[in-house]
Order: C-alpha cells, then sequence, then structure tokens
C-alpha cells in the first residue's frame, strides 16, 4: 500500500513537470477558446519533423565519444522554422520536442514569418575542450543537413551555446552547401554577418517586458528588488540592464548556487567575473541554494535559466509580485495556476523571452537583404514588437478573462493555425 502511494505520487511528480505534455494541454486550451476543430490541435500536438542523430566526436584523449542529439520542426506552414541549439547533459527528446512548440508560438505573438524548431544535444560543454566541442558542432550540422538551411530550418543559440559555435556550424554548413550561407543560422559573430543586438536580444525583450508589467502594478523600476536565476547570455545582460536602470538586483544564480545581498550585488564585478557558461558563484563561500533564490523578498522574479524551476512545491512561497519567465518552461502548470490565484502577475516564457528569435529575424533579413542595420534601428524595431506584443496578450488575457499564459498561446497559436488551413492540410 505504502509502495503503490510513493509510486503514485512519483507519477504525479513527473506529470507536474512533463513540459511537453503541459503545453499539449494548453494548446488545446488555447485552440478550444478560438473555436478550432480538433484536427488543428491533432496537427499541432507534436513536431511535424523530428530528426534524432548520433554523432561521434574524436575526443582529445584518442577515444571517439558518440553524442546523441536532436532536431525538432514544429511546423512550417508560416515560413521556415527558427529556434535554437542547447547543449545540456538534461537534454531529451520531449524537451526538445516541447521547445519547438514553443518557438512557434513565440513566432506567432511577435508576428515573425517562421515555425517553431528546435534542436540539442546531449553533453556537457563544460567538461569539454573548444577542440570537442568544434566537432561535436560541426558533426551536427552534418548529421541534420538535409532538413536544415537558409529556407528550410534556421538554428540559433540556446543554453550553453554562443556566436562562436554558431560560427562553426554556419562555416561547415557553407562548406557542404558549397557556398557562403550566413543566413544558415543566426546568433553569429558580427563580422560573419551577425546582427548588431542579437547577443543582448533575448535580455533587452525580458526588459521591455518588465517595463510594461511593472506600469501595469504601478511599481517602479527604479528602486525595485530584483531576483534574476540563471546568469548567463538571458541572465546576466538582463541583470545588467535593469541595475543600469535603477533597479536593486538582489539575487542572482548559476547551476551551482546563488547569492543574495539585499543592499543589491555589485553587477559590474559579478558580470566580469563570470566565466562563458554563466558560472560566478563558485568564486564565493557564502552561497545560497538556487531553491531559497527563488523565494526571496523581492518585488520582481526572472527565472532565466532551465525547466521547472517553480512547481506547485514552492510557488506558494513566492514573494514577488511580478514574475517574468526568461527562460523557456521554467514555471509548471500547477505552479501558474497558484501564482494567478495568489493574484500575481506572470508574464509567460513564448512572450517574455522573444526578444532573442525577434533580433535573430532581423539577423536572417540582413543576411538575405546584404545591407546591415545599426544598433539603435535594431532596437527601436524590437521595442515596437515586443510592446505591441505585450499590450496584445494582457488585452486578451483581460478581455477573454484567461491568465496569460493561455492568452499568450491563443495569440501565438492563431497564426500558424490559418496557415495549416489556408494550405489545404487541416
Ligand atoms: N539565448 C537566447 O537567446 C535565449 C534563451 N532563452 C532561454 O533562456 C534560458 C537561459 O538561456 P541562456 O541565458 O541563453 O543560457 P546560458 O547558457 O547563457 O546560461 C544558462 C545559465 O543557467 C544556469 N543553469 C544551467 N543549468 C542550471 C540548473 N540546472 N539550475 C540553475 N541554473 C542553471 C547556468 O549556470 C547559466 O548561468 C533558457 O531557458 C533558454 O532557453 C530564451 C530565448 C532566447
Ligand atoms: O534566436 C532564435 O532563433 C531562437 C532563440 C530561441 O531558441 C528561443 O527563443 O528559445
Amino acid at each position: 500500500m505504502v509502495a503503490d502511494h510513493v509510486a503514485d505520487s512519483t507519477q504525479e511528480k513527473n506529470k507536474e513537470t512533463d513540459v511537453l505534455e503541459s503545453t499539449r494541454i494548453v494548446v488545446k486550451n488555447a485552440l478550444e477558446k478560438l473555436g478550432y476543430p480538433d484536427e488543428v490541435y491533432e496537427l499541432l500536438k507534436e513536431p511535424i519533423r523530428m530528426m534524432t542523430v548520433r554523432i561521434p566526436v574524436r575526443m582529445d584523449d584518442g577515444t571517439t565519444k558518440i553524442f546523441t542529439g536532436y532536431r525538432a520542426q514544429h511546423n512550417d506552414a508560416v515560413g521556415p522554422t527558427k529556434g535554437g541549439v542547447r547543449f545540456h547533459p538534461d537534454v531529451t527528446e520531449d524537451e526538445v520536442k516541447a521547445l519547438s512548440i514553443w518557438m512557434s508560438l513565440k513566432a506567432g505573438i511577435v508576428d515573425l514569418p517562421y515555425g517553431g524548431g528546435k534542436g540539442g544535444i546531449i553533453c556537457d560543454p563544460r567538461e569539454m575542450s573548444f577542440r570537442e566541442l568544434e566537432g561535436l558542432s560541426r558533426g551536427y550540422v552534418r548529421a541534420i543537413s538535409q532538413i536544415v538551411g537558409p529556407n528550410k530550418d534556421i538554428p540559433a543559440p540556446d543554453v550553453f551555446t554562443n556566436s562562436q559555435i554558431m560560427a562553426w556550424m554556419m562555416d561547415e554548413y557553407s562548406r557542404i552547401d558549397e557556398f557562403n550561407s550566413p543566413g544558415f543560422i543566426t546568433g553569429k559573430p558580427i563580422v560573419l554577418g551577425g546582427s548588431h543586438g542579437r547577443e543582448s536580444a533575448t535580455a533587452k525583450g525580458v526588459t521591455i517586458v518588465i517595463n510594461e508589467a511593472a506600469k501595469k502594478r504601478g511599481l517602479d523600476v527604479k528602486g525595485a528588488r530584483v531576483v534574476v536565476q540563471g546568469f548567463g547570455n538571458a541572465g546576466s545582460y538582463l541583470s545588467k540592464f535593469l541595475h543600469d536602470a535603477g533597479a536593486k538586483v538582489v539575487g542572482i544564480s548559476d547551476a551551482y548556487g546563488a547569492l543574495h545581498d539585499p543592499d543589491g550585488l555589485d553587477i559590474d564585478y559579478l558580470l566580469d567575473r563570470r566565466d562563458s557558461f554563466g558560472t560566478v558563484t563558485k568564486l564565493f563561500d557564502n552561497t545560497i541554494s538556487n531553491k531559497d533564490l527563488l523565494e526571496l523578498d523581492c518585488d520582481i522574479l526572472v527565472p532565466a535559466a532551465v525547466e521547472n524551476q517553480i512547481t506547485e512545491e514552492n510557488a506558494h512561497n513566492i514573494k514577488a509580485d511580478i514574475i517574468v519567465e526568461a527562460a523557456n518552461g521554467p514555471t509548471t502548470m500547477a505552479a501558474t495556476k497558484i501564482l494567478t490565484e495568489r493574484g500575481k502577475l506572470l508574464v509567460p516564457d513564448v512572450l517574455a523571452s522573444a526578444g532573442g528569435v525577434t533580433v535573430s529575424y532581423f539577423e536572417w533579413v540582413q543576411n538575405n537583404q546584404g545591407y546591415y542595420w545599426t544598433e539603435d534601428e535594431i532596437d527601436e524595431k524590437l521595442h515596437e514588437n515586443i510592446i505591441k506584443a505585450f499590450n496584445n496578450i494582457y488585452n486578451t488575457a483581460e478581455t477573454r478573462r484567461v491568465d496569460m499564459r493561455l492568452a499568450a498561446y491563443m495569440v501565438g497559436v492563431r497564426k500558424m493555425a490559418e496557415a495549416s488551413r489556408f494550405r489545404g492540410w487541416i
């Protein structure tokens, strides 16, 4: 009896953190609210294409290690699929599928001519040399080369990948294609056709969203106490932008722990000391856990690391009034319900983190036209897109009396559903 109960509750736990299953539930709810028939859900609940690849890499010690990678293409009715590639030990097939669905929703929300795609490789780049990482990046591109390309599916950076990895991938694809193909991938170094503003775009988008959310709550960002989980691309730039705007960043974290100072952390010092994987807490003795970080007293909480950080276990203890999801999938469905019932303003990932793919789109457009914009031009276009998307979703949530996540899914799913219908797929 006791054993059964334990097994049941473990299953319940797994169900709560099953990102693919919970994404499907919200997609289904959104389609039902919009009045679409079941066939639309049947089409959109899975990627249209999913490739699993095995990538042999000659390691520095002379052995050959075989890595497993994935590329999911969710829906290409609107246009080519687009989305980042993640290098992380916890990558799974279902996670990559869910991430590709979220990319489709983001493209719909900021009105880009794309569907969603996503890739991942099970590996720990923190344990690999530069040479091994280059071999892995190039091997992945060779393995998926048939299904990607500037007009098919366009990768980009995500967790533990960066502009150097994009450069190797672009170079490998260009060799296969026998053509210089900057539009194959975004998030490249500027000298290889990267865009001004892409590196900080995700954080800039999150900053814009935070400002809009704060206005709705009558909160002045200047002086507001902020906690940011994750100190990589999204989290570190965000901490800097908020710090420069006069907010007090009282907590930050990385995969190994968290730092807390109620008087505000020295963000410039931490930025200077962090490594390329967003690790900084190892330099300190007086760290707290990621769990404690999320429950700190603050006005704004920004999860900017990995999935399933706010669950039904800690949602009751979150003190922040505004929670803005810079990470993909940091809050479970059960926790979303709890936070909404507690009157918190929760801005969902598919809206809050859409700045990255927006500037990736600008990068791709610049590559296609061979003419490049200034950082000010990029910033202006990004501002316009994100503010429009925020207001659209905020108003949808108010008028349809739904939480912002469901409102975002309703806004995000519509374009691909319509495009699939016009194409005669459903
Ligand atoms: N880079 C981009 O343009 C975009 C990133 N995102 C999302 O933002 C989140 C962070 O991505 P990036 O900043 O690009 O990654 P990154 O690799 O630059 O940084 C990741 C950060 O998360 C921390 N981390 C890793 N595993 C962790 C764990 N198990 N617990 C706590 N912290 C952990 C790392 O130590 C690091 O500080 C991800 O969910 C990603 O999908 C969303 C949109 C675009
Ligand atoms: O920049 C892109 O194309 C994709 C960024 C991404 O992977 C994400 O928004 O999760």
